[in-house]
């Protein structure tokens, strides 16, 4: 693990955005441990969060033209992060996101932002068992335009749809990169230096032996 994914891992559990508990997830798994981006919810938090997607697109080398960010966490991760990339890396990074339910009044529609055209740049918070990147790829392919990528902040390395990870059938499926600031093997790493309760790491390899990929 670097440094500056240990420094990230002390921030998310100091702000709560790691929390650890008992948690229903949108796949209906039950987890031991959540990523609540929601909680980047300051300004300094969030300018802190955009600075590491930031740092993850520049480092992957990835083109893209348009960052989609998918409701409701990736509104404003996409926001957020380009503005970062504006400022502090000088591109002019368009963003857009979606509404969940079509407005039908005002400019109506599903996209809000930049016309979803060229290639496009999925920001996520975390990739689970894939079905919000393959909701993403369904609304970026309809609207005529072409998925560039993938970037998350935690890949939990879960199983996808089959045996395989959902990392690993979105390459397949779609041909996208996926890029992440960290993965459960790094937040796994990070725990086992800490000091912490008895039984709270089993449960974290109970959960992965039971849906990791
Ligand atoms: O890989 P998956 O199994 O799809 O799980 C991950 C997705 O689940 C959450 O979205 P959700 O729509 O539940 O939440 P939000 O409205 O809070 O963004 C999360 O923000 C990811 O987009
Ligand atoms: O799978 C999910 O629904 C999920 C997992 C997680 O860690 N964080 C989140 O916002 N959603």
């Amino acid at each position: 693990m670097h440094d500056y994914q240990r420094a990230f891992l002390n921030f998310a559990i100091e702000i709560g955005a790691l929390g650890f508990g008992d948690f229903t997830l949108k796949s209906g798994r039950q987890s031991p441990y959540f990523f609540n981006a929601g909680l980047f919810n300051t300004g300094a938090r969030l300018a802190r969060l955009a600075r590491a997607y930031a740092h993850c697109i520049i480092a992957s080398g990835v083109e893209y033209d348009v960052l989609y960010g998918p409701a409701y966490k990736g509104i404003p991760l996409a926001a957020a992060t380009s503005v970062t990339l504006a400022t502090e890396h000088g591109q002019v990074a368009p963003y857009a996101f979606n509404r969940k339910e079509v407005k039908d009044h005002g400019e109506g529609g599903l996209i809000v932002g930049s016309p979803l055209a060229g290639r496009i740049l999925i920001i996520d918070d975390v990739i689970t068992a894939g079905t919000s990147v393959r909701e993403s790829v369904d609304i970026i392919r309809a609207a005529g335009a072409i998925p560039a990528g993938v970037v998350i902040a935690l890949d939990r390395q879960e199983r996808g749809q089959s045996t395989r990870s959902a990392v690993d059938e979105v390459r397949a499926t779609f041909g996208l990169p996926v890029y992440c600031i960290l993965t459960l093997t790094d937040l796994i790493a990070y725990l086992d230096e800490q000091p912490s309760e008895p039984g709270f790491l089993t449960s974290m390899h109970h959960y992965r032996s039971k849906y990791g990929a």
